[in-house]
């Protein structure tokens, strides 16, 4: 940085490179007696070595951090930038320069920065101190990085009549991707790849509130291997894993469109969240669980061809208000699977018409 047009920080200068700053700002935000002396005394150790300049002593320093730290004008344009803000935003320091600060950010925050930027123009007398806030951030390669972004005004008596500010940014990309994998793994069930029951529940609350409040129908399908635990029994557990994993990949396969989410409920209990369909809807996808798994072999494992599974199913659908919680909902979807399993399995009950299809 050599010569900043907009900001005082050029004033200081290696000829005043004394045990106290030139310009020290009258406030009492700012450290008196040992802070600063030690300050002046670090730099001036530094400039004594170096271009004896304060200013670049100051921004090499800024420089070596392993955060990014960058300064913009008031109206939102970048003015400076240290190597590790080029870093995470994947542009050189150069380009940064003159580029607004908000088309470095994902879109998503784009027009939060702009307010900010225009409200504290506006308002200089408003005390700024932003975030830090988890941001998304536009590389130029494409590919996003992750960041903690805090803000914060320069203080007026470093700079002229505009307002300067002074961004902070620390790197969250690869905990982010740590972060995500972890989620995911969270969520899922590690044996059969669907959403574990965890997951399972959360997205029903979630597509039930946002089916109910719609005026919108939404069903449930529990489907349930028979007579696994004879499975396990006769072809073994590893047997019994690899099967589990056929099915669930087979149920997937039956869902009617991308919003229906299919969980591994229990052991050997499904479930699937159907949201905007009604028991019709359901049925016809039940009819096709059961289809598609009465077709399954275990050949490529190794068994024979008669070693086969079946499910038992049981549907609820909530409509027009019929259920006030979607515990009912679930209660009754897991009524209408156990009057399947009772009534000789491989079939499926409807909660509102309990009459069995097979
Ligand atoms: N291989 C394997 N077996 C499991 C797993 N989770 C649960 N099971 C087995 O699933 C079987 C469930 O047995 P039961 O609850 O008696 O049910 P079932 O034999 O399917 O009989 P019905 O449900 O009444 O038709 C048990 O033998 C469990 O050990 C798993 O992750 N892997």
């Amino acid at each position: 940085m050599t010569n900043c047009k907009q900001c005082n920080l050029q004033a200081i200068s290696a000829s005043q490179s004394t045990s106290t700053h030139p310009n020290k700002p009258e406030t009492s935000e700012v450290p008196r007696g040992d802070t600063l002396d030690n300050l002046a005394s670090a730099l001036s150790l530094i400039c004594s070595q170096d271009s004896n300049n304060f200013l670049s002593a100051l921004y090499q320093i800024i420089n070596v951090l392993a955060v990014g730290v960058f300064i913009v004008d008031e109206n939102g344009q970048v003015t400076v930038a240290n190597a590790h803000t080029a870093k995470i935003v994947g542009s050189s320091k150069e380009e940064l320069l003159g580029k607004q600060w908000c088309e470095v950010l994902n879109d998503c925050h784009r027009d939060e920065y702009k307010q900010l930027f225009n409200t504290l123009k506006h308002d200089a007398s408003k005390k700024l101190s932003h975030g830090p806030k988890e941001v998304v951030i536009n590389r130029k390669d494409g590919k996003f990085s992750y960041a903690d972004l805090s803000i914060s005004r320069l203080p007026q008596t470093m700079v002229n009549a505009q307002s300067m500010f002074i961004g902070v940014l620390h790197d969250l990309s690869s905990h982010h991707a740590k972060y995500m994998k972890l989620k995911r793994l969270s969520r899922t069930d590690h044996l059969t790849g669907l959403a574990n029951r965890n997951a399972f529940d959360e997205a029903l609350n979630e597509l039930w509130i946002e089916c109910t409040s719609n005026n919108q129908p939404i069903s449930v399908l529990f489907i349930d291997i028979d007579y696994f635990k004879q499975f396990n029994d006769s072809y073994g557990h590893v047997n019994g894993d690899k099967c589990l994993k056929k099915v669930a990949k087979t149920i997937a396969y039956c869902v009617p469109s991308r919003d229906c989410v299919t969980g591994r409920y229990g052991g050997e209990e499904f479930a699937m969240i159907l949201p905007r369909c009604n028991e019709q809807i359901a049925e016809v996808v039940a009819k096709q669980v059961r289809r598609s798994i009465n077709q399954l072999n275990f050949i490529d494992q190794g068994l024979q061809a008669h070693a086969k599974v079946t499910v038992s199913q049981g549907i609820a659908c909530a409509e027009k208000g019929n259920f006030e919680q979607v515990e009912s909902l679930l209660h009754s979807a897991d009524k209408s699977l156990y009057k399947a399993k009772s009534n000789g399995r491989d079939r499926i009950v409807c909660s509102s018409n309990p009459a069995i299809s097979d």
